[in-house]
């Protein structure tokens, strides 16, 4: 029988000992069978804590995915085997912590990814698009919207928010009487229909047009912030995260809209982790506030829309605050 298969074979008995046999003898742990799963799925699938150990030892990737577009801690999950999982969670933070690392020092190489800011933009009543027909916002957010103005109010004040997009958080914070209201805007059309649409001229909302990049200097200390950007990658909202204390104030409250890895759960699991991980260094606790969301997404609503940027059933509205504070 042919290396990889064998492999398989052994992760889905568990059988260990034989795994690091084939292993030292130089076995290919990213062989995927005939059904298009490697050893790595096989072992989490059947709930094998150890052989998922030792085939991440040995350089399985933690983020393959399956024909369907499962991965092993999919997999893991679905299995309810604990352990397993934690060893694939704990896989995956670890590469996207280095591989957030590499990243950073390319970026330095000069990544700038203006592209958006510069293409048109189309309004309809349930979406904003942008020119290759992907969603910038869409309606059925509005509830999440609504729950993440609740949070970053809280404590009433001067409230921030980065990105209007459908202007549908502004709307819910607006409910709430801050006392002042900032919001930023990056996208020249998207300004000019807040300024139509009269949010220039509420007596308490300050609009400052520019990238957030381009205009913290313009920026105060706030209650509450939220940060919603669109065609910005994880890294501009860790650049955001760096920010924040200078931004909020102590007592405050800081919440973004969390749609990373929205198309699988797993993947999902590992970036909330590792954002929680990564502001925890900043000195702020993450709560994350499970909101179930299947019932707002009929499939109707993806049709026309290019990227159906979220698929999973439950959204984890995350709420940061100092870590002191909370102590
Ligand atoms: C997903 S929408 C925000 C939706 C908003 N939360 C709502 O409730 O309707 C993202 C918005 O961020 C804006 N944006 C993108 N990049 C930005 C940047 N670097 N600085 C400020 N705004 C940005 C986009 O033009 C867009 O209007």
């Amino acid at each position: 029988m042919e290396e990889g298969k064998q492999v398989c074979e052994a992760a889905i008995s568990g059988d260990c000992a034989k795994l690091e046999s084939l292993i030292s003898g130089g076995a290919d742990v990213c062989y995927f069978d005939e059904e298009g799963l490697n050893p790595l799925m096989h072992a989490a699938k059947n709930g094998h804590a150890e052989a998922v150990k030792i085939l991440l030892e040995a350089g399985a990737p933690w983020n393959a995915l399956s024909p369907s577009n499962v991965s092993a801690g999919d997999f893991a999950m679905d299995a309810g085997n604990q352990e397993a999982f934690d060893h694939l969670l704990n896989a995956g933070i670890q590469a996207e912590l280095v591989l957030g690392t590499i990243a950073r020092v390319e970026k330095k190489d000069g990544d700038s990814k203006g592209d958006y800011l510069e293409e048109r933009v189309s309004f309809s009543e349930d979406k904003l698009m942008d020119s290759e027909s992907k969603a910038v916002m869409m309606a059925w957010e509005k509830p999440l919207m609504e729950a993440h103005a609740k949070a970053v109010c809280s404590n009433g004040g001067h409230i921030l928010n980065v990105g209007f997009g459908m202007g549908l958080v502004d709307t819910a914070i607006q409910q709430y009487g801050p006392v002042k209201h900032t919001i930023i805007e990056a996208h020249p059309e998207v300004y000019k229909r807040m300024l139509q649409t009269g949010w220039g001229e509420k007596e308490n909302v300050k609009i400052v047009f520019g990238r957030w990049q381009d205009v913290l200097s313009q920026l105060d200390t706030y209650d509450g912030i939220f940060f919603d950007t669109y065609g910005e990658y994880y890294e501009d909202l860790r650049e955001f995260h760096q920010h924040l204390p200078t931004l909020l104030k102590p007592t405050g409250i800081y919440s973004f809209f969390n749609g990373l890895c929205g198309g699988n759960a797993f993947f999902h699991v590992v970036y909330c982790q590792l954002v929680a991980l990564e502001l925890g260094r900043l000195g702020y606790s993450t709560q994350y506030i499970p909101l179930p969301v299947k019932d707002c997404l009929a499939e109707e609503i993806w049709e026309g829309v290019k990227h159906k940027y979220w698929q999973l059933d439950t959204y984890y509205l995350p709420v940061c605050q100092s870590a002191e504070d909370t102590e």
